[in-house]
């Protein structure tokens, strides 16, 4: 078994980039890869420029001797360098506005990712908690706004609704060979800023540096891709600067048409990639989950991944008030937002709590109260979506009385008395003074405040807020990053982060390390009981119920490893590359863990 993973690890490592330094504990230097390019090809090119660390005898062979200033650097001089600057804009912006820091921090990190991937991703793994903010959630979402306006260079690749008929002759003019991982949107639903046509391809880039920087996926085989099918955002019809197609969005037919073209193509050229759904609006989100979960290695982490991550903090909530996590079943759960993110995360939940009750016997309730834009949804509502019907509250023996159709947030949370209120409604403040007052008469000890929606703006409310209102025993977990609160007597409020970060680098290593024919329902499973299992029931009682950002390469490995032997229980593994589904079958935890460890930049 060693030598087979000894000699998978060395073909792994040859198909890793040029010049990377060893990352992980059981990397070694890597093989030399053989480059076809030369001269300013090279340097141009960011995947194997590496800028003024050219030793000589590499000038010689690659025709850059003249190209490059005189003195060879190491990289380490070149890391330090880039972080110096870095420190330095962070110095000089100082007291300006949020978003302009924050761009800026964007703009020399982009260009850094233009120029040199290597430094890039090296700065990025070593720096993942401050850095993570910038290339993701929040910052993501302002680069998603203005991205018409900061574009320099295309990143991925943007297919149209003019591309129909034409997508598979396009897909080879990704240069790279092999692909691992797409991320793709459709503009439709960026985070909670709405449609912002092909200026969502910010998400799907942001989404793959975190699987480069905690899954480990080559950098070279991620690809990133817009889906545009127009806009219907009056504002970026009107924008003379706007990169994406000057049209409504296509629906019905010719829209699923599209998307359908898509993934033939992505499947023709790399039937082994695996395919993120990101950023979909809701009915697209499921309608397309449904068509391809089957057919396709593919998932939609607004639905699946976000459903996985809130759970794990759930099931945090109940460890939390100190009660077997058998007592998820009788758990009072709030949720505002009933569209993908929340549909998802109430189904899960509901399909935890019913596997929960199987093993004892019991009879479960509707446990879940849930609100949209019109407030709470009993089978009063007309026109009810059916995925949203299976949550409506209706009118039997266990229902609160006086809780009608459409009632307010306020008037949902003093009835109920919620363990956990939930915000998934993209929606900024809505879990105002009012709201979390009537939290602290939840039946919890530890009222749980979940504001899941991103960006920070988007945030139904602040831990500030949470601590100040509901009290020190709250739990708090939001979307997007905020500090801890310091509560005095030298007590912290924890501000954990519940973002889907935690899981959908794991399920998608898990899946290609796998060779898994789909993603399973047992897959995603095993992912959040993973994630779930992480923190340690001392961190629990302090009110954490996530990882630290900086552990999330730790925790990628964990749940891709998880991800792996449920993809081998339920027989969807066919292996990878060199290591097949027998082998996978018979590895060790600690091989896993191995394996997973030698896919590291
Ligand atoms: N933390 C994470 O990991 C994570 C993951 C996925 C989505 N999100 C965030 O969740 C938000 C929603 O995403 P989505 O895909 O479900 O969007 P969506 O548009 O599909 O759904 C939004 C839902 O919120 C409801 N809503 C609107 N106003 C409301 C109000 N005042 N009270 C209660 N409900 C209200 C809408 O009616 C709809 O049901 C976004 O901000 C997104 O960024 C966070
Ligand atoms: O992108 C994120 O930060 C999480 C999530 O996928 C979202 O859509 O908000
Ligand atoms: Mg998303």
């Amino acid at each position: 078994m060693w030598r087979s993973v000894a000699r998978r690890s060395s073909q792994v490592r040859r198909l890793l980039s040029t010049s990377a330094p060893p990352a992980g504990p059981l990397a070694t230097v890597p093989a030399p890869c053989i480059v076809q390019k030369r001269g300013n090809d090279i340097l141009n090119d960011p995947w194997y420029n590496k800028d003024t660390a050219f030793p000589l005898t590499e000038r010689d062979r690659l025709g850059l001797r003249g190209l490059l200033p005189p003195r060879v650097m190491s990289f380490e001089q070149q890391y330090e360098r880039f972080i110096n600057s870095y420190r330095s804009l962070e110095k000089n912006t100082r007291g300006e506005p949020d978003s302009i820091v924050a761009l800026a921090k964007w703009r020399i990190l982009n260009r850094l990712h233009d120029r040199n991937e290597t430094l890039y991703f090296r700065v990025l793994i070593d720096n993942i908690k401050d850095l993570a903010p910038v290339i993701y959630t929040p910052t993501v979402g302002l680069v998603c706004e203005n991205y018409s306006g900061l574009f320099r260079r295309p990143r991925g690749m943007y297919f149209t609704a003019k591309d129909k008929g034409e997508m598979m002759s396009m897909i080879y003019n990704w240069p790279q060979e092999k692909v691992d991982m797409i991320v793709v949107t459709d503009g439709s639903r960026i985070l909670g800023l709405g449609d912002l046509g092909v200026q969502g391809i910010g998400i799907p880039i942001g989404k793959l540096d975190l699987y480069v920087a905690a899954a480990g996926i080559n950098p070279q085989k991620v690809l990133p891709v817009i889906i545009d099918v127009g806009t219907n955002n009056e504002k970026l019809l009107e924008d003379n600067l706007y990169l994406g197609l000057r049209q409504p969005r296509l629906e019905g037919e010719e829209y699923m048409a599209v998307v359908d073209e898509f993934m033939e193509a992505v499947h023709a050229r790399w039937p082994q990639a695996v395919v993120q759904f990101e950023d979909f609006q809701m009915k697209w989100a499921f309608e397309t989950l449904e068509r391809y979960r089957n057919r396709f290695c593919m998932f939609n982490d607004d639905v699946q991944g976000t459903a996985g991550v809130a759970l794990a903090g759930l099931l945090g909530a109940v460890r939390a008030q100190g009660r077997p996590l058998h007592d998820f079943t009788s758990q009072k759960i709030v949720v505002a937002g009933a569209g993908s993110a929340g549909i998802g995360v109430l189904s899960m939940a509901k399909q935890e709590m019913s596997r929960m009750l199987a093993k004892t016997g019991e009879e479960g309730h509707n446990q879940f109260w849930v609100l949209d834009k019109n407030g709470l949804i009993t089978k009063d509502r007309k026109d009810l979506d059916p995925a949203v019907a299976n949550f409506a509250r209706g009118h039997g023996p266990n229902e609160i009385p006086d809780l009608h159709e459409g009632a307010s947030l306020v008037e949902v949370v003093r009835k109920v008395k919620p363990h956990v209120l939930l915000g998934l409604s993209g929606v900024g403040g809505i879990f105002n003074e009012e709201v979390l007052k009537a939290m602290k008469e939840s039946d919890s000890p530890r009222p749980a405040i979940f504001a899941m929606s991103n960006p920070t703006t988007k945030a139904e409310c602040t831990p500030e807020d949470v601590f100040k209102h509901v009290g020190e025993n709250a739990i708090f977990a939001s979307g997007s990053p905020f500090s801890n609160v310091s509560l005095g007597n030298g007590k912290t409020g924890y501000a954990n982060q519940a973002n889907n970060m935690y899981l959908f680098p794991g399920i998608g290593l898990g899946a290609l390390l796998s060779g898994a024919r789909h993603i399973s329902d047992d897959m995603l499973q095993a992912g959040a009981e993973c994630l779930a299992s992480y923190i340690t029931d001392d961190e629990i009682q302090k009110g954490i119920l996530f990882p630290e950002v900086s552990s999330i390469r730790h925790i990628t490995a964990r749940v891709g490893a998880a991800v792996v032997r449920a993809a081998v229980a339920e027989d969807l593994a066919e292996g990878c590359r060199t290591v097949g589904p027998k082998e996978l079958g018979s590895m060790s935890e600690v091989l896993y863990y191995a394996e997973i460890n030698f896919t590291f930049v």
